[in-house]
């Protein structure tokens, strides 16, 4: 079970079953970077010099939302589109999602801050530099760790939802008082973010490796660098994931 909506009518919901979902996408985000680094950085994806509006990249991934758009992906409430305008509507009856999130929440998208971390700013570090000419392939492997970090980071809402029905009387007199700094202390836990850390650098370790059939040593040569997976984590994926738990925090009560 790959997604962070849980049943909250039914009883058996809570944060540690929301957190091994986040746990089982670490896998998946993982997996996304030793794809893109097969790579080089092929920066003509990201110039504004192909006739489109915008890079090559952006064409692709607007393209690839709209289609799907029509197979119902943004009917999911975990999902978030990068281009939400404009997108046309599903051609298939959607499946029936339970309500969980505070109606306010749906508004909440983060795609634009994720979009320039992710390109500007991680892309370089992981990826060599140089161009193989392979863009189609190189801009599907983009836009997979996009919607992977965008999944992860969203579900922040369902986090907050939790934690906010764990302690009602704590979260409430922060959200009147719309105080930010009192409700990113309140939901913080820096001992479960150690953990996260710790277990992503390790996840990029054991993915990344060359596994071979003689026992020879592999001289400790990665896919990608299992230090940077964890920083991805400790500067971008968990501060923009607590960013949306405080945002949705701060209109829960609307
Ligand atoms: C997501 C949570 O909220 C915060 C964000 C975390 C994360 O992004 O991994 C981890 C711990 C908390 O500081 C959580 O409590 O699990």
């Amino acid at each position: 079970d790959v997604n962070c909506n849980p049943d909250l009518a039914s009883n058996k919901l809570s944060l540690d079953e929301i957190r091994d979902s986040l746990i089982r996408q670490e896998d998946t985000i993982v997996f996304c970077l030793i794809e893109r680094a097969k790579f080089p950085l092929n920066p003509k994806l990201y110039h504004r010099n192909h006739g489109f509006t915008g890079s090559l990249v952006e064409f692709i991934v607007r393209e690839t939302e709209a289609i799907q758009a029509k197979a119902g992906r943004y009917e999911n409430p975990e999902e978030n589109a990068f281009f939400p305008e404009h997108l046309p509507r599903p051609l298939v009856h959607p499946r029936k999602y339970p309500k969980v999130l505070h109606p306010s929440g749906a508004s909440i998208n983060m795609n634009k801050p994720i979009w320039d971390f992710y390109f500007n700013k991680f892309l370089p570090l992981l990826v060599a530099d140089g161009d193989d000419g392979n863009y189609a392939a190189t801009a599907a492997s983009d836009l997979a760790c996009l919607q992977a970090l965008s999944r992860r980071i969203h579900c922040g809402k369902y986090v907050a939802e939790v934690k906010f029905r764990d302690a009602p009387h704590e979260y409430e007199p922060p959200i009147r008082s719309q105080e930010r700094d009192s409700l990113m202390k309140l939901l913080t836990f820096e001992a479960v973010e150690e953990m996260v850390k710790k277990r992503v650098e390790k996840k990029a370790r054991v993915f990344g490796q060359e596994v071979t059939l003689n026992n020879t040593v592999d001289g400790g040569k990665y896919k990608i660098d299992p230090l940077l997976a964890a920083r991805l984590y400790d500067e971008w994926v968990m501060p923009l994931t607590k960013e949306v738990e405080v945002e949705y925090l701060l209109r829960r009560l609307e």
